[in-house]
């Protein structure tokens, strides 16, 4: 049966990046899906605004919602200090599978946990089955209208703290305008808005900061 794209993206990465480099294997990514197929990783464009924000983060423990092919997860996992771990979240079995060997193949994998199934699901198991105290960071990257309801249960479950650091990707395409609407409504949130552009197109998009207040 024919390949999937996310499964001809895996091919490229294997056949032309350096294994052990994530730069290589981001850049990798990006000519392919800027170049071949469009794909809907952060791309470079926006990976630029979550560098900056993970290294003003420098988390200990960092969550991202919605691994796809690990191309965050290998972005924000070169950046954290020793001992530091990104847990990410993906509940689709074949881009779990893809997103494995991508973070493998950067050599990343003692960082990154991919934590398989629904984040409404994974979030209330992070303090008790994944060892979470409170996460420093959080990348949100999945399903537009998960960002608010989870959000909300991040808070309920207690894994927020003074100064965590909230990142939302595609606040303008394709869009989180309920995201957009709570948290900078919230009391308990400090929000700084990034414009920039889709990945891989002349599109209008923009990320979103939110800083959790306590
Ligand atoms: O739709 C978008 N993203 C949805 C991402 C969803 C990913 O999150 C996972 N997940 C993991 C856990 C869950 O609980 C739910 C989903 C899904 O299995 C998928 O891997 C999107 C679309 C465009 N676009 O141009 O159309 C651009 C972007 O940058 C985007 O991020
Ligand atoms: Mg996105």
């Amino acid at each position: 049966m024919n390949q999937s794209k996310e499964q001809r993206i895996l091919n490229f990465v294997l056949q032309n990046a350096v294994r052990g480099d994530p730069c290589s294997v981001m850049d990798t990514i990006d000519k392919y899906c800027s170049q071949k197929e469009w794909a809907m990783n952060v791309g470079n464009e926006k990976g630029l605004i979550l560098d900056k924000t993970v290294e003003e983060a420098n988390p200990s423990v960092a969550l991202e919602l919605g691994t796809y092919c690990g191309y965050s997860a290998v972005r924000i996992s070169r950046l954290l200090k020793a001992g530091a771990r990104l847990l990410t979240v993906e509940f689709n079995p074949e881009f779990a599978a893809i997103a494995k060997q991508m973070i493998e193949f950067a050599g990343v994998q003692d960082k990154v946990k991919l934590l398989e199934g629904p984040s409404e699901e994974i979030i209330p198991q992070l303090k008790k089955k994944y060892e979470v105290d409170t996460l420093d960071f959080v990348f949100l990257d999945h399903w537009k209208d998960r960002y608010t309801p989870d959000t909300i249960l991040l808070q309920e479950c207690n894994l927020l703290r003074k100064g965590s650091i909230l990142l939302a990707d595609n606040i303008i395409f394709p869009g989180a305008p309920d995201f957009l609407n709570y948290v900078r409504k919230s009391p308990h949130f400090k929000c700084t808005n990034y414009p920039s552009h889709l990945e891989y197109m002349q599109v209008e998009d923009a990320m979103e900061k939110a800083v959790f207040l306590g």
